[in-house]
C-alpha cells in the first residue's frame, strides 16, 4: 500500500508517517524542504521519540520523499498510484498544493476507477472540504462529476503535540505520547483506509469542535499570554499561575458551550480539560510559544479557536465570555517580528486603528457586544503595558 503525504514536518513525520508505517504503508512524503527530502531519500527511515520519562524510540521505515517544486510529475504519478493521500502542511498552504493534487487525480481517473481518499490533517474546521474546493478549482465540470464518484475528501481532526524540533538528527521527531486521529466516515470513497489509530465517526463536527476549541483554544491562550509575559515556552507558561488560570478559565468557557451544544457529559469534558492542561505542562516537551501562537490572522479568524468559541459561548450560554475575550485581545497584541501574520496585524492596527483590525480579522460586526468587549479589553491591556 502506498500513501502520499504532503508535508514532512512535525506532524507529518511525528504522527501521520508513524501510523502509516505501523499500518503497513510505504509513505512517499511530498515537501518543499530540500534538506528533509534528501535525508528521507538517503536514509529511508527516521526515528520518533516519545516525550515522556521512557524516551522510547521507534524507527519509521519504508519512507521516501519527493520535492514538489522540482519533481511535480513524480508527485502526479505517485498520487495516481496511491492508496491514500494525506496532508499536514498548514491550512494556508492547502491552496498551493491543490493544483498538483488535481493533476494526480486526473491522471488516476484516466487510468483506473479505483477510489482514493484525500485527508487533510490540519487544525481547522473542514480542512479536507476546503482542499476539495481548491482542487475542484482546477478541474472541469465533467471531471467534477467523475471525481465525485471516485474520490473522497473526508474531514478529520488530529491531535498530538509535536513541537519544533531542535535535534542534531534532522529527521528525528520528539512527540508527546497522546494522539487522536478522527475521520469522517460518511465522506469516504470506497473502503475505510486501513490505518491503525484512526477512529471513524459519522459526524466529525462535535469532535473537531471539541478538539479545536479545547486543545487549540487553551494552547493559544497559553501562547499569547506566555508571549505577553515574556515566557518562552508553553510548559513554562503553564507553570505561571496567572497564565494557568487564564487558560483554565477560557477552557471552562469553551467547555460550557461545547457541553450545552453537543450534550457531552460534563464530568467527562472536565476530565478532558484536565488532561489537556497536563499535556501543556509536559516537562519533556519544550514547545516555543511562538510556534503555538503562529499565524495570528488565521487564529483570529471567525471560525477558528478564539472567535468561534467566544461567539458560540455568547449564543449558546447567553453570556458574554470574559476569558475568551482576554485571549482575543492578547492575540491582537502579539507582535513577534518573526511571524509575518503578527507583523501584518500590528501594521493594520497602526495604520487603521484597533477597531478596523478587529473587524477585519474577526469579521465581527461593530455593533456586536462581543466586538465592544474585545475593544475594551485590548485598550485595557494596552494601558497596563
Ligand atoms: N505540530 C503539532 O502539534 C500539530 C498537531 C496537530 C495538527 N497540526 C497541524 O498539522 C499541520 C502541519 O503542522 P506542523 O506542526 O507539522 O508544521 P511544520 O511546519 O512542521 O510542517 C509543515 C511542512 O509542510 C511543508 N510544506 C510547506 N509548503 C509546502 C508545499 N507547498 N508542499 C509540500 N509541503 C509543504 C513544510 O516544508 C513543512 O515540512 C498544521 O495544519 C497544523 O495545524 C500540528
Ligand atoms: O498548528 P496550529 O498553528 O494550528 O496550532 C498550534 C498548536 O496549538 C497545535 O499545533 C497543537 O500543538 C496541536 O493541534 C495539538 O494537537
Amino acid at each position: 500500500m502506498l500513501a502520499v503525504h504532503f508535508g514532512a514536518g512535525n506532524i507529518g513525520r511525528g504522527f501521520i508517517g508513524k501510523l502509516l508505517y505501523q499500518s503497513g504503508f510505504e509513505t512517499c512524503f511530498v515537501d518543499v524542504n530540500k534538506e528533509i527530502v534528501n535525508l528521507l531519500n538517503e536514509r529511508g527511515e527516521y526515528s520518533v521519540v516519545l516525550a515522556d520519562s521512557s524516551q522510547e524510540a521507534f524507527t519509521v521505515k519504508n519512507v521516501r520523499a519527493l520535492n514538489s517544486q522540482e519533481q511535480p510529475d513524480a508527485v502526479v504519478d505517485a498520487i495516481a498510484n496511491a492508496d491514500l493521500v494525506t496532508t499536514a502542511v498548514g491550512p494556508n498552504i492547502l491552496p498551493f498544493i491543490a493544483g498538483l493534487i488535481a493533476k494526480g487525480l486526473r491522471q488516476r481517473s484516466q487510468t483506473t476507477d479505483r477510489p482514493l481518499n484525500i485527508i487533510a490533517c490540519e487544525n481547522m474546521i473542514g480542512g479536507s472540504t476546503l482542499l476539495k474546493e481548491k482542487v475542484y478549482e482546477h478541474v472541469s465540470g465533467d471531471e467534477k462529476a467523475a471525481f465525485d464518484k471516485q474520490f473522497g475528501f473526508p474531514d478529520a481532526a488530529v491531535d498530538r503535540i509535536v513541537p519544533n524540533q531542535q535535534n542534531e538528527d534532522k529527521l528525528m521527531v520528539m512527540v508527546e505520547p497522546f494522539y487522536e486521529w478522527v475521520v469522517e466516515e460518511t465522506k469516504l470513497a470506497g473502503e475505510k483506509p486501513p490505518v491503525q489509530g484512526i477512529t471513524f465517526v459519522t459526524d466529525l463536527i462535535p469532535y473537531i469542535e471539541r478538539k479545536l476549541f479545547t486543545v487549540n483554544t487553551g494552547h493559544a491562550v497559553a501562547a499569547y499570554f506566555g508571549y505577553l509575559f515574556g515566557i518562552p515556552t508553553i510548559n513554562e507558561a503553564m507553570a505561571n499561575s496567572q497564565v494557568y488560570e487564564l487558560v483554565k478559565q477560557a477552557l471552562e468557557e469553551s467547555g460550557e458551550f461545547l457541553v450545552a451544544k453537543y450534550g457531552f457529559d460534563a464530568e467527562t469534558h472536565a476530565a478532558y480539560i484536565q488532561k489537556i492542561l497536563q499535556r501543556f505542562a509536559n516537562p519533556y516537551i519544550s514547545d516555543e510559544v511562538t510556534r503555538v501562537a503562529r499565524s495570528p490572522i488565521r487564529k483570529l479568524g471567525p471560525n477558528d479557536r478564539l472567535v468561534s468559541p467566544a461567539k458560540q459561548y455568547a449564543e449558546v450560554v447567553g453570556k458574554q465570555p470574559v476569558y475568551l475575550v482576554k485571549a482575543i485581545a492578547a492575540a491582537l497584541l502579539y507582535d513577534y517580528q518573526g511571524d509575518d501574520e503578527a507583523t501584518a496585524v500590528q501594521t493594520t492596527i497602526q495604520q487603521n486603528g484597533i477597531a478596523a483590525a478587529i473587524e477585519q480579522y474577526t469579521q465581527l460586526d461593530q455593533n456586536d457586544s462581543l466586538f465592544q468587549a474585545i475593544l475594551d479589553q485590548y485598550q485595557q491591556f494596552q494601558a497596563e503595558k
